[in-house]
């Protein structure tokens, strides 16, 4: 069986005021105008994973405007378990959001991770190996937290406690609570840095064991290190006393430099296109795309080994930038991911290929018109 959705329910949630759509486990693809609600429905099931989702809004954006509503995206996911129901959505007055599995709230957003686990690409991913770093940081992220779901939160109390240490560094605080500070700030730091680089060797050998797929070719990926100087040790607790140590070595640098100058937060992911041996910023827009897409996939494959939930994926105007051939081999390679995946395109012509292995819903004004 494969793991789907097979109710999806929006409400109040952008240009959506109340839509709810019925599916089989096929892949879904979306059609429709611009400004139709595609991005949208992508956007309200990115949701459905830890962290602000694919356009990274603020829950108050999403907010459908003129409606008193609260916003919520409800979906049923058919698992080996049977159904459960997921909910999330924003409270009045809150800018926080609520989770509830199967009618109980839930304090974690991670535990809707234990349903369904989501990766995306969207056209805003286009520039990603040649735009700035901290993209290709929080792309990572989104990497590890599909695989490790409580990735998502380590990121966010690692930024909360370095912005606490710049500001008591600022302040010339007392030196005992940068101690405290920096005693949290490694704890965080180590977490997330292990994360990252055990997702990342974990993908790397996925991707070199796998077939050599001519349209979505491989990438080597590589984080740069942690420090320029010194070698850094891949035990938790050392990598904890690497960082206390220079963060306690580099307070004055720090201070007239008005960040933390080493960390987690300045390493960079470095992708090379495997069979060429260039960095994947020098490759043409098209073996760029090609190179994201061939990433995504094996990433999808890594979590589907690793956690056995084949992550749902969201391709946002994917198949546009495809020629006939590359399309209908991304397709392929959806089929054998065994897992439902979400396509929008202006042209319904883009997907003939898929054939009946998609139902087809043509978005309208925040509608959803099933089309047979
Ligand atoms: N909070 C909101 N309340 C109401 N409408 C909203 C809200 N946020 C966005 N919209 C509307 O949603 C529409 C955009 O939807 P979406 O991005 O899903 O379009 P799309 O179908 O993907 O279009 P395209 O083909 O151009 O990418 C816009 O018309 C925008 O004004």
């Amino acid at each position: 069986m494969i793991r789907h959705i097979s109710r999806l329910r929006l409400t109040a949630f952008r240009n959506y005021l109340s839509a709810a759509l019925d599916l089989d486990s096929r892949h879904l693809v979306l059609t429709g105008p611009n400004g139709a609600g595609k991005t949208n429905l992508l956007e309200a099931i990115s949701l459905l994973s830890p962290g602000r989702g694919l356009r990274r809004a603020s829950f108050e954006t999403v907010q459908a405007q003129g409606s008193d509503m609260p916003w919520a995206v409800a979906a049923t996911v058919e698992t080996e378990d049977g159904p459960a129901d997921i909910g999330t959505g924003g409270a009045a007055g809150d800018g926080a959001r609520r989770v509830r599995i199967n009618g109980a709230n839930v304090r974690s957003v991670e535990a809707m991770s234990d349903y369904l686990r989501v990766l995306w690409l969207t056209p805003a991913m286009d520039g990603l190996f040649a735009g700035p770093a901290s993209d290709r940081r929080r792309f990572l992220d989104r990497l590890v937290t599909t695989l490790i779901p409580g990735h998502s939160g380590a990121v966010s109390d690692y930024e909360k406690a370095m912005r606490a240490r710049n500001k008591l560094l600022e302040e010339q605080g007392d030196p005992r609570w940068l101690d405290a500070v920096e005693t949290q700030l490694a704890e965080t730091a180590a977490a997330v840095h292990l994360a990252r680089t055990d997702s990342l060797a974990h993908l790397q050998t996925l991707i070199a064991e796998s077939l050599e797929d001519p349209n979505f070719p491989a990438a080597e990926l590589a984080l740069t290190p942690l420090f320029e100087d010194r070698p850094e040790p891949v035990a938790s607790t050392a990598l904890e006393a690497e960082l206390k140590g220079v963060w306690a070595a580099s307070r004055h640098l720090d201070r007239a430099a008005g960040r933390t100058i080493y960390g987690p937060h300045r390493v960079d992911l470095e992708v090379t296109y495997a069979q060429k041996g260039v960095p994947a910023a020098l490759g043409s827009t098209g073996e760029q795309k090609a190179l994201l897409i061939g990433l995504i996939l094996a990433h999808a494959r890594l979590v589907k080994r690793r956690t056995g939930i084949a992550p749902f994926l969201l391709l946002d105007e994917i198949a546009a930038h495809l020629d006939p051939d590359r399309r209908r081999a991304l397709f392929g390679a959806l089929d054998a991911l065994g897992t439902q995946c979400f396509l929008t395109g202006t042209d319904q012509m883009l997907f003939t290929a898929l054939e009946a292995r998609a139902q087809r819903v043509r978005v309208e004004d925040g509608r959803w018109i099933p089309e047979h």
